[in-house]
């Protein structure tokens, strides 16, 4: 559906969007996650064709942005980050008004203007002066413009920012249920929303992709099997005798004790090895028993700063 190749692009001096590559299959939901400044909004405005790329190229359903703007535009529904929504008008008026700017003949746009109204629930606000709508509603009329004419891929930027827990909640829902009939993009800071949402993630950092795969995935990817806190019944200087000699071990601290002649224990081991044998192993032949072994997780959060915080970015701190 959407093909990116080494797209650049340049404010000036800043390198916003640095030579990414990426593309997008019919019926995903693709997540970009990044801090502030990663670059999303950038690459978002490049393939909805508001923006030129200062390198590199992108198609829509197989057309190149640059060559067919049109043509592609029509096959996009694109709710900016902040939609310009006009607070004088009416919700009919306005959805009047963007089905006439999109080109849709007055009598098509009233045949989905029902459907549309129903899918994102502002049937009962429709006759409303915008400006009175609460934001939660605001964005449900973004999101009702950005679906006139039925466009087969949608590009949400930022869909529930400022948004009250109830509306993240019902503006996410009403996103995944987009997703049966529309290939859709969204972009957020917020870890939870990409993956309660997201089929897959693309995690942006400074201009560059620094991650893509599914949410599970990276999970899996980064969690491993190398850290595992472990409780022991005995001693805690035999267990630390016994532990520090185990093999592939890069790290070894006592957390303390939960239980009555009990020590826990947080092991390291590299990335891809798993140490959980050897540990069942030395405990049993020295009499240390196991009370508890745990893998510890590594959430979505872990990973995201461990992709995203480097050097460059300390400094800057
Ligand atoms: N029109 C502009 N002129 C100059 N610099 C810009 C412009 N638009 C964006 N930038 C810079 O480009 C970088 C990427 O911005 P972009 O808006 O794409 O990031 P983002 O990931 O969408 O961030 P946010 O979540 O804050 O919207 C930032 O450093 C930003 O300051």
């Amino acid at each position: 559906m959407i093909r990116a190749e080494n797209l650049s692009r340049r404010y000036g001096k800043h390198l916003a969007l640095d030579a990414v590559n990426f593309s997008i299959r019919r019926g995903e939901i693709l997540g970009f996650l990044g801090p502030n400044g990663a670059g999303k909004s950038t690459a978002m405005n490049i393939i909805t064709g508001y923006l030129s790329a200062t390198e590199g190229d992108v198609w829509v359903n197989g057309l190149n942005v640059l060559d067919h703007p049109r043509e592609v535009k029509k096959c996009i529904g694109y709710l900016p980050e902040k939609p310009p929504l006009y607070q004088d008008m009416t919700v009919l008026e306005y959805l009047g008004f963007a089905a006439e700017i999109k080109g849709i003949k007055k009598k098509a746009f009233a045949t989905e203007r029902e459907r549309i109204l129903e899918l994102v629930k502002i049937g009962d606000v429709s006759n409303r002066r915008i400006g009175n709508l609460s934001k939660g509603y605001q964005q449900r009329v973004g999101l009702a413009q950005a679906l006139i004419g039925s466009p087969p891929l949608l590009i949400l930027d930022e869909p529930t920012a400022g948004l009250d827990p109830k509306q993240i909640l019902e503006i996410r829902k009403l996103i995944k249920s987009l997703g049966r009939e529309h290939t859709i993009i969204l972009s957020s800071h917020i870890l939870p929303e990409v993956s309660a949402v997201c089929g897959r993630v693309l995690i942006m950092n400074q201009g560059s992709i620094v991650a893509s795969d599914s949410p599970e995935n990276l999970s899996r990817r980064l969690m491993g099997t190398g850290r595992i806190m472990l409780r022991l019944s005995g001693e805690k200087a035999r267990a630390l005798s016994v532990l520090e000699k185990l093999e592939g071990l890069n790290s070894l601290s006592c957390t303390g004790s939960s239980e009555e002649g009990s020590i826990d224990l947080l092991l390291e081991a590299g990335q891809e090895t798993d140490i959980r044998e050897k540990i069942f192993f030395a405990c049993a032949e020295n009499r240390l028993p196991i009370l508890m072994m745990r893998p510890m997780d590594m959430s979505l959060e872990d990973i995201f700063l461990h992709l995203t915080t480097d050097e460059k970015l300390k400094e800057s701190d």
